[in-house]
């Protein structure tokens, strides 16, 4: 293991290091201490050892990026089907492909039905599907199947690894980025490739003021992890020439220390990144009577409310309907922002959006410059209007609302 570094002048082979290592990782040799594959660089011999002799060395080597190729897309599942995240991450793979030469692959790992599911990405133009499926990957184990995702990289060599910054992804990432000791850029917003096929990675930084662009140019893979409703869906192709790539699971690798002592299916709701109409309260809907002409706007349109972070923090909103760099990002058909200033960490999760309809009393506030119709109104006196004119319109018409 290059990455942990001994120094011998230091090192009493006190054997506390081999004691402390939950992987095993370490033996005492004639030699000294010696560090096998089992390494998961958790540090914990590092912290232990009463002499300071025993050092992470973050240097890279020399590295033959050309031996590493294409694009490879983490499938996530969730509640037997795939999560939609992932049709957008093809699209993004695709486009960079065309541009480098490379191919898209995929993994997917999981119990029954697994096979099946990744029948489902051949259309969208994936090449090949490594497929792992065994009882022992039944629910989400972030440990077992990132030894199965390690397994198909190590015997691939993608260039890029692209992984939904779900709440698993989230989990997966570093341990795979940590165990190719490479980078990983997390929320990526876009993304592009070099010549050199170096991946630029762009994302929000510094509380959003800046648009950051991150570059893994001395390892790989490149990992980077990206938010559902980010990025374009990945169309069909006319013509799928993909194969089903059945990978060996051993008992071993689906082998997990987690248990899975009970687990509830909780009804799903339409999740705010799923809508297509949404209605946000900003601060200058300010008291619950200004949030509740909100809420009686979505309701008409047949949509949901969502919020602006110091609505949520004020206790108006829970962060499962906040839009923004620390809440969600949505790209629905129709946004209707009421009392939203439109600051950089808010405007940056819906500008894409089809539709964005503002409503401010102050010309010249941000938001402003992202919407496509802009009303210059106090939303107590606006809001109500339009939802009377609505509902009117909706009795008046049989078919409903038509936007
Ligand atoms: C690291 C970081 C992360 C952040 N993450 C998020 C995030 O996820 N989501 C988020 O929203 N923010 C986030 N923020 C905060 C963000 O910078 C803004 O402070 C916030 O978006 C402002 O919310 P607002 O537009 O509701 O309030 P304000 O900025 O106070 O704007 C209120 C607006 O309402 C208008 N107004 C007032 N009265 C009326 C009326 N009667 N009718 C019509 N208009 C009226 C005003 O003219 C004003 O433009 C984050 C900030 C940081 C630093």
């Amino acid at each position: 293991m290059d990455f942990l570094k001994f120094n011998a002048q230091k090192c009493s082979l006190c054997g506390i290091c081999v004691e402390k290592c939950p992987f095993g990782a370490l033996t005492m040799e004639d030699d000294g201490i010696k560090v096998s594959e089992n390494c998961r660089m958790c540090g914990i011999c590092v912290r232990q050892c009463p002499e300071e002799a025993i050092k992470f060395e973050q240097r890279a080597k020399e590295f033959d990026k050309s031996q590493w190729k294409d694009f490879l897309i983490y499938v996530e599942q969730e509640q037997g089907d795939i999560h939609p995240v992932t049709y957008e991450l093809i699209g993004e793979a695709r486009k960079m492909a065309e541009k480098a030469g490379y191919k898209v692959n995929c993994v997917i790992v999981g119990g029954e039905g697994t096979r099946k599911n990744a029948q489902k990405l051949l259309p969208y133009g994936t090449d090949k599907v490594y497929v792992y499926e065994h009882p022992g990957f039944e629910g989400l184990k972030a440990d077992c199947y990132t030894d199965a995702v390690a397994d198909c990289i190590a015997a691939t060599k993608p260039s890029s690894v692209l992984i939904g910054a779900t709440a698993f992804g989230r989990s997966m990432a570093p341990r795979l980025a940590t165990r190719f000791h490479t980078g990983l850029t997390a929320d990526c917003t876009t993304l592009d490739i070099k010549p050199n096929t170096d991946m630029v990675q762009i994302r929000p930084a510094f509380g959003g003021n800046i648009m950051a662009q991150i570059g893994i140019t001395k390892s790989r893979p490149q990992f980077a992890t990206v938010r559902y409703r980010v990025m374009d869906r990945a169309k069909k192709v006319e013509h799928p020439a993909g194969k089903i790539i059945e990978c060996p699971v051993s008992d071993a690798m689906a082998y997990s220390k987690i248990k899975i002592l009970s687990s509830e299916v909780i009804q799903k709701q339409k999740s705010l990144e799923e809508e297509e109409i949404i209605v946000v309260a900003g601060r200058g809907a300010r008291n619950e009577n200004g949030v509740r002409l909100c809420q009686e706007l979505a309701d008409v349109l047949g949509g949901q409310l969502a919020f602006t972070r110091p609505m949520v923090e004020d206790g108006f909103g829970d962060t499962a309907h906040q839009i923004g760099l620390s809440g969600r990002t949505v790209r629905p058909k129709l946004i209707i922002t009421c009392g939203v200033s439109g600051a950089i960490q808010f405007t940056s999760c819906m500008n894409g959006s089809e539709y964005i309809v503002a409503v401010n009393t102050d010309p010249d506030a941000q938001i402003f410059k992202t919407a496509n119709y802009c009303l210059v109104d106090d939303l107590f006196q606006i809001v109500p209007k339009l939802t009377e004119m609505l509902k009117k319109r909706k009795e008046d018409d049989e078919d409903g609302v038509s936007l």
